[in-house]
């Protein structure tokens, strides 16, 4: 998918919201563990129930690689039950990838021809060679962590060099020389409220893609305020706000009702462009 692709969907469906699919066996209603694949089961309802409101997913792949050869498969299930039914949606793997160049072929051969996916989270710690081999794809994308929503973004993403600039501005200002607006999107937490100012001063066009709101508690009001650009320039993810906020026979239709919550919010937003 291009970016005008994806911000036609954003536009159609009033929505920039991603749904994290970050399916933990331990977590799914007891009804759903008598299916022969529970987390695919879950999975389909979740997609089934939320496609409407939302234009992205995004699987992390910990909650699959967790359970092994089962989980791949149910992984694998997942991207084809999306490319097949829903081909609008965007597909992230939430993967956080990379490694020297020949290794990041074969992750690059894994998650877009193998897996067909649209995205793969990048960790940017390796430099170049380890990001190149992922750009190389049309219509696919980069997702490379700039400025994550966790505590631990302080230890090295917010320290500064002898020039004054922080670690994560140089990730942003460095990497466009390897890739663009039209193949690379940068990860950047929701918890991180205004320093969304100071990001799009280094990537005005750039995508972002947000994870933080909801359980979180990363405010969408803020995101939207200092990160939207004139394409929206958002993806903003929520995992288990939506995926598990029931956790009785009606878990597909409260979170169906989660996400269209937050898509109405969106719209809201989106009107201001
Ligand atoms: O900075 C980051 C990068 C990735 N994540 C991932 O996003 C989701 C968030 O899940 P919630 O349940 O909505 O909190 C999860 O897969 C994280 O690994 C992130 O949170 N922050």
């Amino acid at each position: 998918m291009n970016k005008q692709e994806l911000f036609e969907n954003i536009k159609r469906k009033e929505s920039f919201l991603c749904v994290g699919l970050d399916t933990d066996i331990q977590k799914i209603p007891s009804h759903l563990l008598k299916e022969e694949d529970p987390v695919f089961a879950f999975n389909k309802a979740i997609i089934d129930a939320t496609a409407p409101y939302c234009i992205a997913y995004k699987p992390n792949l910990a909650f699959y690689e967790s359970m092994g050869v089962k989980g791949w498969l149910a992984f694998e299930k997942t991207i084809q039950y999306l490319n097949k039914n829903y081909p609008d949606q965007f597909i992230i793997a939430d993967a956080k990838r990379g490694d020297i160049g020949n290794t990041s072929a074969m992750y690059a051969r894994t998650f877009f021809e193998e897996m067909q996916l649209d995205a793969l989270t990048v960790a940017p710690y390796m430099g170049e060679d380890s990001v190149t081999p992922f750009l190389g794809y049309e219509n696919k994308w980069v997702i490379l962590l700039a400025l994550t929503s966790n505590k631990g973004s302080h230890d090295f993403q917010l320290t500064t060099d002898t020039e004054g600039e922080r670690l994560f501005e140089k990730v942003l200002r460095k990497s466009q020389e390897w890739g663009n607006d039209q193949n690379m999107m940068y990860v950047v937490g929701a918890t991180q409220g205004h320093m969304f100012e100071d990001i799009r001063k280094i990537v005005p066009n750039h995508f972002l893609l947000v994870p933080g709101i909801g359980a979180q508690g990363g405010s969408l009001e803020e995101v939207c305020q200092y990160g939207m650009n004139s394409t929206c320039g958002l993806i903003v993810n929520s995992s288990r706000a939506i995926i598990y906020a029931d956790s009785t026979e009606s878990f597909a239709v409260v979170a169906g009702e989660k996400a269209r919550e937050v898509q109405q919010q969106m719209a809201v937003q989106l009107k201001k462009l």
